[in-house]
């Protein structure tokens, strides 16, 4: 229902304004309104606002905007308090709107100062303004503490009670904290101060009037409103997505104040612009965090003044609740205005300007309301809940207090619209009226009288003068005691001793006239030294005062230093931190890669080292290997001298024989062999040495020598050569146990001794699993291989090797043999054709090449092995 009939009062044209000479009462102030321009950004911008007047702006709607096009808005005129132009200063500002704020907290008024207008027209400037022009803000805190500077009561003296007043406590007490406060800050110092906006104490200038015999302390607190949430930015602790809520409560006063919000007490203008950049800094985090922009938020920072009267001594502060005096002052920075369908804004945004207009509107609908309860009879409700922070000014409005409010403008035509929404709403808050602040005199009202600090100062300041040990040396003045002298003797007249009396009391009193004149004169010497004392004193001061004047400006400089080097300090050791972190991460990374290159050598090394113990096992394998050829070889030398010997012996028989047959027969064409071998050519048998030649069995016959035969050729003479006779076994193609012969194909059957021969071998067709050759019985691999060579000739091949198991738990063969047994045709070449069959037997090693034939070698030739070993 509110809301709707908050709508409805925008959309109706403002009330008329009364007319403002016979406006305000006297117990009432109107809400000052100041318009201040920026300046235009390009030269190319064309400005719609015109200061006519030091107090009226022309606003004149250009082409471009839509009340031009929709209402046919004319030029209008609009009054303010002040108007300032954009080349106005930061100081000239502040010296106009703000320092009679400041005076009068100084004096325990309430004041509100709002900057309020379109997004980029400069409220943030005016309020915070920019490191060396700075804006209200840091001035304002700046002239407080230089005027509260020597009357500032120690820290914790003034305590917040949590519910918007303050408790007093006693000196040793707030000392007490101060101790507790020191040791928490040297174990955890923090900086957030900005040296920038720190002003020269020389540009500042003090507020005059302040109560002299009253003691001083300033608390700030610095709160966000966004999207009509209260924030607290001065709260310890880390930025999180559910920053807490703050709520608005009243007080027992009926003031309206932000439940549970940090407050600070500030000594020095430097602790508050520290505190002021901690609540920016979690504000600009906060932002971070939550997605949001800092000028979509209304920031309040306030600083409350705690005044209380000294005691009658001029001493210690009054020990009494009732006689504190708090004003505070409530520094503004309005969100900006903005109609959201000019920033086509959407989502989170849109949420967010909708928020900020509505809370613009209320502060609007208020002020409306106010105005007409103000005028009229009719008093209506003001919605000041309606919105966060109508709520919590409140009291402003309602009770006593000072308001300001600054419009900025931008002057450019595109603002048009905005700034004229902007200006209506200022014309309107300059007809609202505020009860005037009244100053109560507490310390008047309960019999103390003024100047008791000063006195209290000059008394202690004697007091010490007179124990320092200087002050032995001094000339104390004891001379005249300033009494007229003894009292008046009897005046009681009896007529006998009348006239003595009366002479007595005349001399008594001539005396005493002469007393009085001495007196006068020892009086008038006295005032004169006092008063040269005093001029010299005076002088002193003065010289003093300067002294500590200079000092002071040395001091302030110096700890500006020393907080610019602090920050140096923290920047150089959070730069240092994550070198050495990424230094130890850079160590980590380099000895993790030297670690893997160790396992990597070690694991190289094992391999050259089994490599080598390979290497060694099958050098001293084919040593073996070749000597045993080589005995072999010897043995067949012998073997071959001593069946030679024997053919040569039985031919010689053989021709004695002969010749005692021919000289038998008288034969003369009877031919005798040569050789043993053309007689087993001629008989076409095959013997062994010392045996009898016989046929070979049929199934011992190749292919070849299958061949049909016939009695005519030379060939046929022969019955088939017995080519796979079992007693001419040729050598094992390997011994020994652990041997897999692997045979992927099925072998030909050759049918001749040149078939392979490994003895004591698991034979496989398929390795199915590495378990095949992976185990404890297996330690020798060979592969068969058959297939044709170029001549059409089977050739069958053995590929020999060594398993190694792997680390991985598998097997590898590091094959170092290769034998190659194969038949030649006996009709296929003159030149290789020999009786019946040719076989031929190569082998190709690892190690050596050598050549030479190996047994089984009949003594007709009938086979013919080779092995070549290579390198
Ligand atoms: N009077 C001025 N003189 C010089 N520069 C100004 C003045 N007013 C504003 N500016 C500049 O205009 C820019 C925008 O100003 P500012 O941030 O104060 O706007 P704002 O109204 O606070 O905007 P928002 O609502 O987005 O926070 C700033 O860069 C500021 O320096």
């Amino acid at each position: 229902m509110k809301s709707a009939k908050s709508k409805q009062r925008l959309n109706e044209m403002r009330t008329p304004a009364r007319s403002k000479q016979n406006l305000y009462t006297g117990d009432r102030d109107p809400v000052h309104v100041y318009c201040r321009l920026r300046p235009m950004q390009k030269d190319t911008d064309i400005a719609c606002m015109k200061i006519i007047s030091p107090t009226t702006v022309l606003l004149t709607p250009p082409s471009s905007s839509i009340n031009y096009r929709n209402e046919n808005v004319k030029t209008m005129e609009y009054t303010f308090k002040e108007v300032f132009p954009p080349e106005t200063s930061q100081q000239e500002v502040f010296d106009k709107v703000a320092l009679p704020i400041v005076e009068g907290l100084i004096k325990g008024k309430n004041g509100l100062l709002f900057t309020y207008g379109v997004t980029g027209s400069g409220k943030t400037f005016t309020m915070t303004g920019e490191p060396q022009n700075c804006g209200i803000l840091p001035r304002a805190l700046n002239i407080i503490f230089k005027t509260i500077n020597d009357f500032q009561a120690h820290k914790y003296v003034f305590k917040p009670d949590k519910m918007n007043m303050f408790d007093i406590q006693t000196e040793a007490e707030a000392m007490l904290e101060r101790q507790q406060e020191l040791h928490k800050l040297k174990s955890n110092r923090k900086n957030n101060s900005n040296p920038d906006l720190a002003m020269s104490s020389t540009d500042i200038t003090k507020v005059e009037g302040i109560n002299e015999d009253n003691q001083y302390a300033v608390f700030v607190t610095y709160v966000e409103i966004y999207n009509n949430s209260v924030f607290d930015l001065l709260e310890d602790g880390p930025i999180s997505k559910n920053l807490p809520v703050k709520l608005i409560r009243e007080d027992a006063a009926h003031n309206m104040y932000v439940h549970g919000v940090t407050e600070i007490e500030i000594k020095s203008a430097e602790e508050a612009f520290e505190a002021f950049y901690l609540g920016l800094k979690r504000k600009r985090m906060a932002h971070t965090t939550l997605n949001a922009e800092s000028s979509r938020s209304h920031s309040v920072f306030t600083i409350r003044l705690v005044q209380a009267p000294v005691d009658e001594i001029g001493e210690a502060v009054i020990q009494n609740k009732k006689f504190l005096s708090i004003s505070q002052l409530s520094l503004v920075d309005l969100a900006g205005s903005e109609r959201t369908n000019r920033t086509k804004n959407t989502g989170q945004r849109l949420r967010e300007a909708g928020n900020i207009n509505k809370s613009l509107m209320t502060l609007r609908t208020c002020l409306e309301i106010l105005r007409e309860n103000q005028t009229g009879d009719m008093k209506s409700m003001v919605p000041y809940r309606e919105s966060k922070i109508t709520h919590l000014f409140k009291n402003f409005f309602e009770g006593e207090g000072q308001v300001r409010m600054i419009v900025c403008a931008n002057p450019r035509a595109e603002d048009y619209d905005e700034t004229l929404q902007v200006m209506r709403f200022a014309e309107m808050a300059s007809e609202v009226e505020v009860t005037k602040p009244q100053i109560h005199n507490v310390a008047a009202s309960i019999g103390l009288m003024s100047g008791r600090r000063k006195a209290n100062r000059l008394f202690t300041t004697a007091r010490d003068n007179i124990i320092r040990p200087e002050a032995k040396d001094l000339e104390l003045d004891l001379g005249l005691v300033y009494s007229l002298g003894p009292d008046f003797p009897s005046l009681e007249l009896n007529s006998s001793q009348a006239s003595h009396i009366i002479k007595e009391l005349m001399a008594h009193l001539e005396m005493r006239l002469s007393r009085r004149e001495a007196l006068k004169r020892s009086k008038a010497l006295k005032d004169e030294r006092l008063r040269s004392a005093l001029l010299e004193m005076e002088k002193d001061s003065l010289e003093v005062r300067s002294e500590n004047a200079s000092l002071r400006g040395q001091l302030a400089a110096a700890e500006r230093r020393v907080r610019a080097l602090e920050e140096r300090l923290t920047a150089t050791e959070n730069a240092s931190l994550t070198h050495q972190r990424k230094l130890a991460e850079l160590t980590e990374y380099s000895s993790s890669l030297k670690r893997e290159l160790q396992e990597k050598e070690l694991l190289l090394n094992q391999n050259k080292l089994e490599k080598e113990k390979q290497k060694k096992i099958l050098e001293r394998k084919y040593n073996h290997k070749i000597a045993a050829e080589h005995e072999k070889a010897k043995e067949i030398h012998t073997e071959k001298e001593r069946l030679k010997n024997a053919i040569e012996e039985k031919e010689n028989r053989l021709r004695i024989i002969a010749e005692a047959l021919h000289l038998d027969r008288g034969d003369n064409d009877i031919v005798i062999p040569k050789s043993m071998g053309d007689v087993a050519a001629q008989t076409g048998r095959d013997f062994t040495p010392g045996s009898t030649p016989r046929a070979l069995p049929a199934h011992l016959l190749t292919p070849f020598s299958s061949v049909p035969q016939t009695r005519d050729t030379p060939a046929s003479s022969r019955r088939g050569v017995a080519v796979a006779n079992p007693r001419h076994k040729r050598s094992l193609s390997a011994d020994g146990r652990g041997w897999v012969e692997h045979a992927p194909n099925k072998l030909v059957p050759m049918g001749t001794v040149m078939k392979p021969n490994i003895s004591h071998s698991k034979v496989v067709n398929k390795l199915k699993s590495v378990k095949d050759i992976a185990n404890s019985k297996t330690s020798k691999y060979c592969l068969i291989s058959q297939e044709q060579d170029t001549d059409g000739e089977l050739e069958t091949k053995l590929y020999k090797g060594d398993i190694v198991p792997t680390c991985g738990g598998g097997a590898q063969v590091i094959f170092n043999d290769v034998e190659m047994l194969k038949q030649f045709s006996p009709n296929r070449d003159s030149q290789t054709r020999i009786s019946g069959t040719g076989t031929s037997c190569a082998r190709h090693s690892g190690k050596r090449r050598d050549t030479g034939c190996s047994p089984p070698q009949t003594p007709s030739n009938t086979s013919k092995k080779q092995r070549v070993d290579d390198d």
